[in-house]
């Protein structure tokens, strides 16, 4: 199991120094194998041919991650895969990451290197280098920011606003898991060492807890099935900010209506409400509403749905309702806003 307690003790970022830092976590970035200059110049050379894609999440202490949930590796895993997400949903090869790290002076040189190490790990696993960034100082929390580029290898990129009237609404990842983890982290539930010993005593139900958690600290968007489907797709976008929202943001770049079936969305609720006790909202609004799994939500031609993704609505013409349920419109909010 990873070290997921916050080592304080080692050496400072500020007793360690940028070029101190750098040095510790040099070997963990490691560059993609085409990448012409890696890190160690004022910039990054990379060999490309054709268009780019170009994407940029930043992670905030206290607004996306905390320390006492999440370890250092969680926080780098989760960095790189919600902008691995991005690029993916453009049906684009990840092909490279930048990643800036605001520090307050106290964080320990080791935290630094686990959080490299987690995204590295995540970049590597997809074929992408880390091949820059930069490091300064924070008088507040931990800021992380990553850049990630992508390669469309001569296709052409799937937008938001590609969805046609009589496609099918398909999805592929899950939904509901990030939020659920969330709110048994916030009702203090969920602890460091698993689910406080008085929630449930029930095995699966723990189980699931401790899934979810692992959802919400670093997420693992199906990132291979999203690319390899592309090519059929009219559509897609990675759920960041919750499937209602984010079905929104593709019926108004469209100009259609996104209608969802419950019936449809049915396994997902199934499969987060045995926590629903634990939580403060229902497993349907966690479904509908919470974002963060990364899953991805396209459309695509009704009798061409591609491997890994299933069927969860269908796209009318815009009837002044981006998003209805059931033939029902949402009421209230329709998921995470930031700067709310
Ligand atoms: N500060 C900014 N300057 C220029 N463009 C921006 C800025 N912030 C956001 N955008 C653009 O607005 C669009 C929506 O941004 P948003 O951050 O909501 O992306 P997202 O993928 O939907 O969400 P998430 O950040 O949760 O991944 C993107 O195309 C993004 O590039
Ligand atoms: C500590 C903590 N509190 C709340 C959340 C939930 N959350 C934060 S940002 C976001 C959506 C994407 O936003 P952005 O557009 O800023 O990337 C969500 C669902 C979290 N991850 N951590
Ligand atoms: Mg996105």
């Amino acid at each position: 199991m990873r070290p997921r307690a916050l080592v304080r003790s080692i050496v400072d970022a500020s007793e360690l120094g940028e070029d101190g830092v750098l040095a510790l976590i040099s070997d963990v970035l490691t560059s993609a194998p085409t990448t012409i200059v890696g890190p160690g110049d004022d910039c990054a050379v990379l060999e490309v041919t054709g268009p780019v894609v170009a994407t940029t999440d930043v992670l905030v202490e206290g607004e996306h991650f905390v320390q006492d949930w999440s370890s250092p590796y969680d926080i780098g895993e989760r960095a790189a895969a919600q902008n691995l997400a991005d690029v993916a949903a453009m049906g684009a090869h990840p092909s490279a990451l930048v990643v800036g790290m605001a520090l307050p002076g106290h964080a320990a040189g080791e935290w630094v290197r686990e959080c490299a190490r987690g995204l590295a790990d995540r970049a590597r696993a997809i074929g992408a280098g880390i091949e820059g960034g930069d490091l300064t100082r924070s008088r507040g929390g931990i800021v992380i920011s990553v850049t990630a580029l992508g390669d469309l290898r001569g296709r052409t990129p799937v937008l938001r606003s590609g969805a046609r009237v009589g496609d099918a609404i398909v999805i592929a990842g899950t939904l509901g898991m990030s939020r659920t983890g969330f709110e048994l982290y916030d009702a203090g539930r969920m602890t460091p060492t698993g689910l406080a010993e008085e929630a449930t005593s029930e095995k699966p139900v723990r189980e699931l807890a401790e899934a979810c958690a692992a959802v919400f600290r670093a997420p693992n968007p199906p990132l291979h099935t999203a690319i390899g489907a592309a090519a059929r797709l009219h559509a897609m976008m990675d759920v960041s900010d919750g499937l209602a929202r984010d079905c929104q943001r593709i019926a108004r770049a469209s100009g259609v209506s996104m209608c969802l079936d419950s019936t449809l969305l049915a396994p997902d609720c199934q499969r987060v409400a045995p926590l629903d006790e634990l939580c403060r909202s229902t497993a349907w609004s966690r479904v509908l509403r919470g974002g963060e799994d990364h899953a991805f939500v396209a459309t695509c031609a009704p009798d061409a749905i591609p491997t890994g993704f299933r069927i969860i609505g269908s796209v009318e013409s815009a009837s002044g309702i981006d998003v209805s349920v059931d033939s029902q419109p949402l009421t209230g909010p329709l998921g995470w806003e930031s700067l709310a």
